[in-house]
């Protein structure tokens, strides 16, 4: 591989690791662990964000690189590689936090959305402006065989949550090609002067997507409640957001929600801005 290459490769990946660390230190966020507080987690701190993200680093490069080098397989032998890399990347990250489920779900879409560069860097050459188009349909192509999970009989969070609910979780997403991704990153450009842009696109994703962590942990009616807040805080005045969104955390403590995957589409959305896509 040549140096150019390794060096485009190595710089996506350690912005897909910095989207991670923007994320958990984005604060105040809904139920979500923060530099305010650990919203409805005990178990986690913005500390173990961090030791996980560290811990997944070599992995986002490992998940470019498999895409760059697998160029010419086909997307289903390209997908497995992936999936046996994230296998490992999640045996690490547990490892970093003793066994706390930090960014399971962002380590899944990370893998998909890095391996899918990869892919392109080679196909197109680096340092090419990436195509969105192009992009979410190698995601979909990746994802295509994922169904197959719901299948299994170990029964994790995600596929419990999609026999009681029928919810795809962030399989779903990847399969469709993350539609709240795509929908929030072509709608909106980003307003540096909006000390709560980010804020404001955190209770949108919440609104849009269907959170496998809030059903998981307050069925429909949960998911309903902490979409309605979101929606009522995006509808008001912003008179005073910073504590109008301290008493959203509240709330969503109160009940015991955190939209974990949310937190995830935030930041790949903060990531793809990054990047030069047309
Ligand atoms: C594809 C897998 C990663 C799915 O594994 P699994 O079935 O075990 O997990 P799911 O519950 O289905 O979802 C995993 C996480 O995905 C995030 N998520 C959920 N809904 C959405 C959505 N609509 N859009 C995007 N992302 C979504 C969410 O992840 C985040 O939340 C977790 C932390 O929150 P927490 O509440 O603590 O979560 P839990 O500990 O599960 O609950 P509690 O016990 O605390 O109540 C954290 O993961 C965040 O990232 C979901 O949790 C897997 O099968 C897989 O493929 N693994 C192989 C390795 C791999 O990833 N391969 C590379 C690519 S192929
Ligand atoms: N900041 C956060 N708090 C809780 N769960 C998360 N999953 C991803 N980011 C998270």
């Amino acid at each position: 591989m040549v140096t150019s290459a390794r060096n485009e490769l190595e710089s996506i990946s350690r912005a897909a690791y910095n989207a991670l660390i923007f994320e958990v230190r984005l604060s105040p966020k809904p139920g979500l662990v923060d530099e305010r507080n650990n919203g409805s987690h005990s178990d986690m701190s913005v500390d173990t964000f961090l030791s996980s993200a560290d811990a997944l680093l070599p992995y986002f490069i490992n998940y470019a690189k498999l895409g760059y080098e697998h160029a010419d397989d086909d997307m289903g032998a390209l997908f497995i590689k992936l999936r046996d890399e994230g296998i490992l990347a999640e045996e690490a990250m547990f490892n970093a936090t003793n066994g706390v489920n930090t960014h399971k779900g962002a380590n899944f879409t990370f893998a998909l959305f890095l391996g899918a560069l990869g892919f392109i860097f080679k196909k197109n050459g680096p340092s090419v402006s990436v195509q969105k188009n192009e992009l979410f349909d190698i995601i979909k192509q990746l994802a295509d065989g994922l169904m197959n999970d719901f299948e299994r009989e170990n029964l994790t969070n995600g596929i419990s949550t999609y026999k009681k609910y029928g919810a795809k979780g962030v399989r779903g997403e990847a399969i469709m090609g993350y539609p709240t991704v795509q929908r929030l990153l072509e709608n909106t450009s980003i307003d540096e002067n909006d000390k709560f842009y980010w804020h404001k696109l955190l209770l949108e994703i919440i609104l849009f997507a269907e959170d496998a962590n809030l059903l998981h942990r307050g069925g429909r009616e949960g998911l309903k409640y902490a979409q309605n807040l979101s929606s009522e805080l995006l509808n008001s005045d912003f008179q005073d957001f910073e504590n109008q969104m301290i008493e959203v955390d509240e709330k969503f403590i109160e009940k015991n929600l955190s939209p974990g995957g949310s937190a995830d589409l935030l930041a790949i959305i903060y990531f793809l801005n990054k990047l030069n896509l047309n």
